[in-house]
C-alpha cells in the first residue's frame, strides 16, 4: 500500500524506523541530523552508552537539527522493539555486543565501526546470521570507488610496482590502521594473489632490511581534527602513481550509511558491503 495524504493513517507509519548507537560520538550526531534529512526513514531511537551524560537528552537537539523528540536512551534491546533498521558506529566489542542484541530481536544492522580483528570479523558474520548486516570501513561514494580505482590500478601494475598505503587522521581516533586503509590493502593484495594478513607490515625500525617485493607497507598519522587521509602509492622505477583520497567532512559517511538503510531493509540474511549498496561489484 502506497502512503496517500488523504488516508488516515500517518506518513510516519510508512517510513523505515532507524536506531542510532553512539549518539553522542562525534559520528552520532551527523547520523541523526542525516536519517532525519532523508526520504523515507525516519529517527526512532537514540543509544548511548549506560552512564553517558547525554542519556535522557533529546537527540535532534544533540545533533543541532531542533527537538526530535527521541530521547537518548542506554536500552538497546527495548529501543529496538519499534526499530528496522540499527545503525552503529561505535567499537569492535560495542558492535559485537549489540549485534547480539539485533539478531535476538531481528533487526538488521548498517555497521560503520573499525579495528575489527579478522576473528571479530568471523565473530560478527556468525553471531547475525538470521539478520542482514551491512559492515563496511567507509561509507563515502569516493572511497568505495576509490577500491574499484585500486583493483584495476593492481591489475594492470601487477608486481612490478612496490605499494605503500599512508592514513591520516584526527588525534581522536582509537584504531590504526583505519578500516579504510586496511580494506585498501587487501583490495591491492587480491587483485595481486597474496594474502594481505601475511604481507602486511606495519613497523620498520632500525636495521629491518630491504623491503620486500611482496609486502605492502601500513603507515599512520595521527594528529588535530583530521578527517581521514587515504593514499595508496604505486612505487616503479622511475614513476609513481599515487590514489588518494581526502574526507573534508563527515557528512558523506552518514548520507552512506542512510542510504544502506534504504537498501538493507529487505535484504535477506547475511554480510554485505557498501559495494553491494552502490552496485560496484
Ligand atoms: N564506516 C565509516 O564510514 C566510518 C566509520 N567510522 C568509525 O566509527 C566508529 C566511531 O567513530 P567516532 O564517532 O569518531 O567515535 P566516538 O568515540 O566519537 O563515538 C563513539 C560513541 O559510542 C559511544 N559508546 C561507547 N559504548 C557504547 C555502547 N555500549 N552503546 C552505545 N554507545 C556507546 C561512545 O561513548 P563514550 O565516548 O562515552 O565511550 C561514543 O559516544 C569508529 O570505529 C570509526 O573508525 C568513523 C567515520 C566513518
Ligand atoms: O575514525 C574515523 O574518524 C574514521 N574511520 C574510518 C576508518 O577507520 O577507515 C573511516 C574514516 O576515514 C573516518
Amino acid at each position: 500500500m502506497l502512503y496517500s495524504p488523504d488516508s488516515n493513517v500517518t506518513k510516519e507509519s510508512f517510513m523505515l524506523k532507524i536506531a542510532v548507537t553512539g549518539a553522542a560520538g562525534r559520528m552520532g550526531g551527523h547520523l541523526i541530523k542525516a536519517v532525519t534529512d532523508a526520504e523515507g526513514i525516519t529517527l526512532a531511537a537514540a543509544i548511548e552508552r549506560p552512564g553517558h551524560p547525554m542519556v535522557g537528552q533529546d537527540a535532534g537537539i544533540l545533533a543541532g537539527c531542533g527537538a526530535l523528540n527521541v530521547l537518548i536512551s542506554d536500552q538497546l534491546e527495548a529501543s529496538l522493539k519499534a526499530v528496522d533498521v540499527l545503525i552503529d558506529f561505535t567499537f569492535p566489542d560495542v558492535t559485537l555486543a549489540n549485534a547480539e542484541i539485533c539478531a535476538k530481536v531481528k533487526t538488521n544492522m548498517v555497521i560503520g565501526s573499525t579495528g575489527f580483528t579478522p576473528e571479530q570479523r568471523q565473530q560478527l558474520a556468525d553471531t547475525t546470521g538470521n539478520i542482514a548486516v551491512m559492515l563496511a570501513p567507509n561509507m563515502s561514494v569516493g572511497v568505495n570507488a576509490c577500491f574499484k580505482l585500486l583493483k584495476e590500478a593492481a591489475n594492470i601494475l601487477g608486481d612490478g610496482f612496490d605499494v605503500e598505503v599512508v592514513e591520516l587522521h584526527h588525534n581522536k581516533k582509537k584504531d590504526s590502521p583505519s578500516g579504510t586503509a586496511v580494506r585498501m590493502g587487501e583490495v591491492v593484495a587480491d587483485a595481486l594473489g597474496r594474502d594481505y594478513n601475511k604481507v602486511a607490515n606495519y613497523h620498520r625500525e632500525g636495521m629491518c632490511g630491504e623491503r620486500t617485493k611482496e609486502e605492502i607497507g601500513m603507515q599512520t598519522v595521527r594528529g588535530g581534527d583530521i578527517v581521514g587521509e587515504h593514499t595508496v602509492y604505486f612505487i616503479g622505477m622511475g614513476e609513481r602513481i599515487e590514489i588518494t583520497h581526502r574526507a573534508m567532512s563527515r557528512e558523506m559517511f552518514s548520507r552512506g550509511a542512510a542510504r544502506a538503510c534504504q537498501w538493507i531493509k529487505d535484504k535477506a540474511p547475511g554480510m554485505y558491503d557498501m559495494q553491494d549498496v552502490l552496485d560496484l561489484k
